[in-house]
Order: C-alpha cells, then sequence, then structure tokens
C-alpha cells in the first residue's frame, strides 16, 4: 500500500487501474500515466467480461485470465466471482491441463517460487525471494502427476496457480498471502525436455536419495521462513505422494489434497447418493478402478465411514473392490504398496471367476458404488454400467478422472445407459444431462469443494495440524449441503454460486474441530464462526 506512481498502478494486489479516482491519481503520483476516463469496478468488470468473451478458445481464454491476474488481481477475483460457472473449467480442470502442457509455450511473467535442484544449496535464499513476506497458504507440486496427464515437469506450475486462484475465489484467502511453488527435480517427459521452448531443468528426475533428502531440505526452509503456513501437497506421483504425508503430517500443518481432498469430496457426494439410492454406504459394495494415491486415500475414507455406521474394518474391507491396470488386487499379489494391501481381497474369494478386470468385478459382485480414479478414459463401458444397472435401481456411478479427456465416462451416457437412474458425479465439469425435455446439472466431485475451506479455516483458527477427523467433518458438512437429500432429482452438490458460502460452513466446522482436537487455540464456536465470516478476503478496491 505504501507505494506511489508507477510503482503503485503496477502493483496487481492493489492497483485499481483505470478506476483511480482523479483526487487518488494526484495523491498517488499518478496523473497523466492514466487516460482520463474513471471507471467503477462494475464498468471495469464488464469490460474484461467482454473481452473474456471475445476470446476464440479455452486456452486463450485461460491466457487472458492469467494475464488480468497478474495485471489487477481485485478485478480478476470480482470477474471470477460473477461468472464462477463459466469461469472455473477456464483457471481449474479441464482447461488448466493444456496450460500446464503447454506452459513454457503461454509463459509470460513469473507468478509464485521456481525452486529448483541446481539451486539445492541456496533453498533458503529461494525462499527468502518469495514476492510477498507474509503466507498463509502455499500450494506444491513437483509435476510429475498433473490431472491424468502424466509428468509435465515445470509445467505443472498451473496447477498450485490454479489452486490457490481457488483459496482466493471459493475460501476467501487473502491473494497477498498465498504462494505457489513447483520443485523442478528435472521430468522424465522427454517431449518436455527436448521441447526447445522448456523452461524447466532439462534433466531425468533425480532419483528417491536426493529427491526426498530436497524435499526435507525444502520442508526445512519453508519452516524456518514461514512455520505457520498450511502446506498443501498436489499432483505428486503416487510412489511420492504417500511417504511425503506419512512423513510430514505429524510434524507440519499440511495435507496432501488428492488423497484427503478428493477423499471428503467423493464421501461428502456419497451421503447424498447413498440416501437417494435408499442403502447406506455400509450396505453398498464399492467398487474403485484405480489403485493410485486418490483412489486409495478415498477408500480408506470410504471404509472409516462403514466403520462408524457399525461394520468392523474387516467387514468393512470385504465391500470394497479395487481395480487396477493389472485387475483386482488380491492377497496374492506381490506387487502391492501397503496402502494397497489393506484392500486386497483374499484370493480365495475369487476362486472359479472367469477373469479379474472391472467387468468380470461387476459381473461377479452385487455392486452398488462404482468410482474411477484410473486416468483410463471410457473405462466403464456400455456393457459394464448396463449390467451394474441391472444390479440396482440407482446406480451411483462417479467417473472421477480429470482432465475430461481421462473421464472413465461421460454423464450422457452414464444417463443413457441406466435409463435415467444412474446418481453421477465427475471430476470435471460437464454439460447438464438432458431427459424428457429436462436439464439437469451433474455434480462436480472435485477437491475443490473442501480445499478453500480447509485453508480459511486453519487460517482463521490458527490451527497447527490438519488431523483426520478435521477432513471427516469438512466431508461430512459437505455432504450435508447435497440438494439431492431435499429432492432426489437434484445434483449430489451444491451449485457453484453457493460454493462460496458453503466453503464458510465448512470452514466453520473443521476450525471447531481443530479446537476439539487440541491444535487451535481454545475458543468458543460462535467465536470461530465469526473470525472465519470476517478474516473472507473480498475482491474490492481499498
Ligand atoms: N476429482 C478429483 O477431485 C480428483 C481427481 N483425481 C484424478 O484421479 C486420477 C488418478 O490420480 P492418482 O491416483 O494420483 O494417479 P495414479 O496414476 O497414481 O493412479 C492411477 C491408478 O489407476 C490405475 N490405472 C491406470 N490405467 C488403468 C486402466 N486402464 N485400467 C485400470 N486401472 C488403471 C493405475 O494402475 P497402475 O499403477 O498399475 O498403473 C493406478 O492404480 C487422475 O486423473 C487425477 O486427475 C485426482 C485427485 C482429485
Ligand atoms: C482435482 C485434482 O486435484 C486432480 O485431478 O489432481
Ligand atoms: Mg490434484
Amino acid at each position: 500500500m505504501a507505494h506511489k506512481g508507477r510503482a503503485r498502478l503496477f502493483d496487481a494486489l492493489t492497483t485499481k487501474g483505470t478506476a483511480f479516482t482523479h483526487e487518488e491519481r494526484r495523491e498517488l503520483g499518478l496523473l497523466g500515466l492514466l487516460p482520463i476516463a474513471e471507471k467503477t469496478i462494475d464498468e471495469q468488470v464488464e469490460h474484461t467480461y467482454h473481452e473474456f468473451s471475445t476470446r476464440r478458445d479455452d486456452l486463450d481464454k485461460h491466457i487472458y485470465l492469467r494475464a488480468l491476474q497478474d495485471r489487477n488481481e481485485t478485478l480478476f477475483y470480482r470477474l471470477l466471482s460473477e461468472h464462477i460457472e463459466e469461469m472455473m473449467p477456464i483457471v481449474y480442470t479441464p482447461t488448466v491441463g493444456e496450460a500446464c502442457q503447454r506452459f513454457s509455450e503461454i509463459y509470460r511473467r513469473p507468478r509464485g517460487l521456481f525452486v529448483a535442484y541446481p539451486d539445492r544449496a541456496e533453498l533458503r535464499e529461494v525462499l527468502r525471494n518469495r514476492p510477498e513476506r507474509e503466507v498463509d497458504v502455499i500450494v506444491v507440486t513437483d509435476g510429475q502427476r498433473i490431472l491424468g496427464l502424466g509428468d509435465q515437469g515445470i509445467g505443472g506450475m498451473g496447477i498450485p496457480i490454479g489452486k490457490l486462484s481457488l483459496y482466493t475465489l471459493i475460501g476467501g484467502i487473502d491473494p497477498a498471502r498465498t504462494l505457489p511453488i513447483v520443485l523442478d527435480v528435472g521430468t522424465d517427459n522427454v517431449e518436455r525436455r527436448e521441447d526447445p521452448q522448456y523452461l524447466g531443468w532439462r534433466h531425468r528426475r533425480i532419483g528417491d536419495d536426493e529427491y526426498y533428502a530436497f524435499v526435507e531440505e525444502f520442508v526445512a526452509a519453508v519452516r524456518e521462513e514461514l512455520p505457520d503456513v498450511l502446506l498443501q501437497w498436489e499432483d505428486f506421483a503416487t510412489t511420492h505422494a504417500l511417504p511425503i504425508l506419512d512423513r510430514y503430517r505429524d510434524r507440519l500443518l499440511t495435507f496432501n489434497d488428492d488423497i484427503q481432498g478428493t477423499a471428503a469430496v467423493a464421501l461428502g457426494a456419497l451421503h447424498g447418493a447413498a440416501q437417494t439410492a435408499g442403502r447406506p454406504l455400509s450396505e453398498q459394495q464399492v467398487v474403485m478402478l484405480g489403485a493410485g494415491s486418490a483412489g486409495i486415500g478415498v477408500l480408506e475414507m470410504i471404509r472409516q465411514e462403514m466403520v462408524s455406521q457399525g461394520l468392523s474394518d474387516a467387514e468393512a474391507a470385504s465391500r470394497i473392490w479395487v481395480v487396477d491396470i493389472k485387475g483386482l488386487l488380491t492377497d496374492d499379489r506381490t506387487d502391492l504398496s501397503d496402502g494397497q494391501r489393506r484392500f486386497a481381497q483374499p484370493a480365495a474369494r475369487v476362486e472359479g471367476w472367469a477373469g479379474v478386470q472391472l467387468a468380470d468385478v461387476v459381473h461377479q459382485v452385487d455392486v452398488g458404488v462404482l468410482l474411477g480414479l484410473s486416468t483410463a478414459a471410457g473405462a466403464f463401458t456400455e456393457e459394464i454400467v448396463r449390467e451394474l444397472a441391472g444390479k440396482t435401481d440407482r446406480p451411483i456411478i462417479f467417473p472421477l478422472s480429470n482432465p475430461t479427456s481421462r473421464a472413465e465416462a461421460h454423464p450422457h451416457e452414464l444417463d443413457e445407459w441406466t435409463d435415467g437412474r444412474a446418481l453421477v458425479a465427475t471430476g470435471s465439469p460437464f454439460a447438464p444431462v438432458e431427459r424428457n425435455g429436462k436439464k439437469r446439472r451433474v455434480a462436480q466431485c472435485n477437491n475443490v469443494y473442501i480445499f478453500p475451506a480447509i485453508g480459511l479455516a486453519v487460517t482463521a483458527a490458527r490451527a497447527t495440524r490438519v488431523t483426520n477427523e478435521m477432513m471427516r467433518v469438512a466431508a461430512k458438512t459437505l455432504g450435508e449441503a447435497s440438494p439431492a437429500l431435499s429432492d432426489p432429482d437434484e445434483p449430489l452438490l451444491p451449485a457453484w454460486e453457493d460454493v462460496p458460502e458453503i466453503a464458510t460452513r465448512i470452514a466453520t466446522a473443521v476450525a471447531v474441530q481443530a479446537v476439539k482436537d487440541g491444535v487451535a487455540p481454545e475458543r468458543s464456536d460462535d467465536e470461530l464462526a465469526q473470525l472465519i465470516r470476517e478474516s473472507r478476503w473480498k475482491p474490492e478496491y481499498r
């Protein structure tokens, strides 16, 4: 706020552009630096929306919005908040996936921190060079599993930038207090590495010993510089995601969005779905396609929920069937990680089956819930879905892989193959499904319903850890807001326009839980609710 003149005019966080009044221009040394007209923020929104609308395709629209964000953050968030449903798919999945693939080509200006392995001796200096001193939330990736698009190296930076935009848009986190980070540890994507435009370190990914030592150094630098920050891990390959979470979850204020955020949103959506289907989760047989960190994270939470509904651990596990690229996870497989092994079915249970692929499991088991976190586009085939639809009145089918090009099925197909009976939620956004002249919105079961609220909760309540119970409360509060609970024809998750308000509700419940869990200072529930409402940043010129 202190700067004047050009520095003030070009400070994206505090500029008002053509909305500086004549008096402000005089006070701030801006006279003559702007055309004489004085705009209101509403007029600026109208103008930028028109500009946005003239862009040819979604990537152009993404580039336009990113440029606006770099120029005037208040206006960027005001525009987004007035067109949330239209712009979410542009700043986030699916368009952000293409923006990551073409990151070096569309690169304009730096944002956040590029923490590169060759700079490892100077990590503290890198952290000290962060653009803003005070930070509430870091989102960090190493670019190895960007949505379902694999290794994008430094291009993965598009994801932390996009996620943090949603922390602000939905969770009301002050954009000046967010920090996107990419750990540049090389890339195994040969096409990227050999692209002359590639802006990252042209090197194969470093080996695990160097990798974990580097992550440890990075964490140490973050702790020293920003001891209270929330550190969110995003889009790490499963092989690294789980060990990193295990190593740091009890040492830092941290969570892994793909594991824990996805689990919470899936459980939230299943709440409305199970109620509409008329059968609680604990009475369902659940099939998951994909045994990566997202899939296993979701299943851990489903199992806990089944236990809270009265099953033993073993009974719950016996209702969960996981299929990966090799087929069903069974206890005679030697290639399973510890996390996967917890969901392996006894091999004896499948003796006599013709095979152990998804179609076989759906054929043999009384499946009520089919979930996909596999990146396998089209894997929920007509044959599989029709078989499932023959077993239950209201099949619950969630193709959750991102971006759209990786979805296991499209909602209009699921609708057709089940005669409109499927209860559907998808990872990326899809157009409404039309049946008998009536259009129905498709719920987007994406962790964006959760992470902004977690950020808001821990920031406002000054929490020091993200506990499992905090995540469970987030899932429960979201589930209770399902429009399908009051009308089975409504989507399983709330509309985007309502999401900022619901994020506030989730954040309040999570903050209350943080106090209960002893990881945030004592405060009454009312005080927390008030603190959360008051701490929300708003896109208004100061
Ligand atoms: N909706 C949401 O909010 C979220 C969605 N996601 C999406 O989930 C997907 C998976 O993420 P993540 O778990 O981290 O990724 P991983 O790559 O770690 O996991 C993918 C899993 O699917 C399996 N798989 C791959 N291809 C097939 C196939 N053809 N048939 C059966 N199984 C297959 C893999 O098996 P194997 O290991 O043997 O190859 C692996 O078990 C991504 O598309 C991601 O965008 C992730 C987080 C949140
Ligand atoms: C949504 C998300 O986090 C993912 O697809 O990775
Ligand atoms: Mg992710």
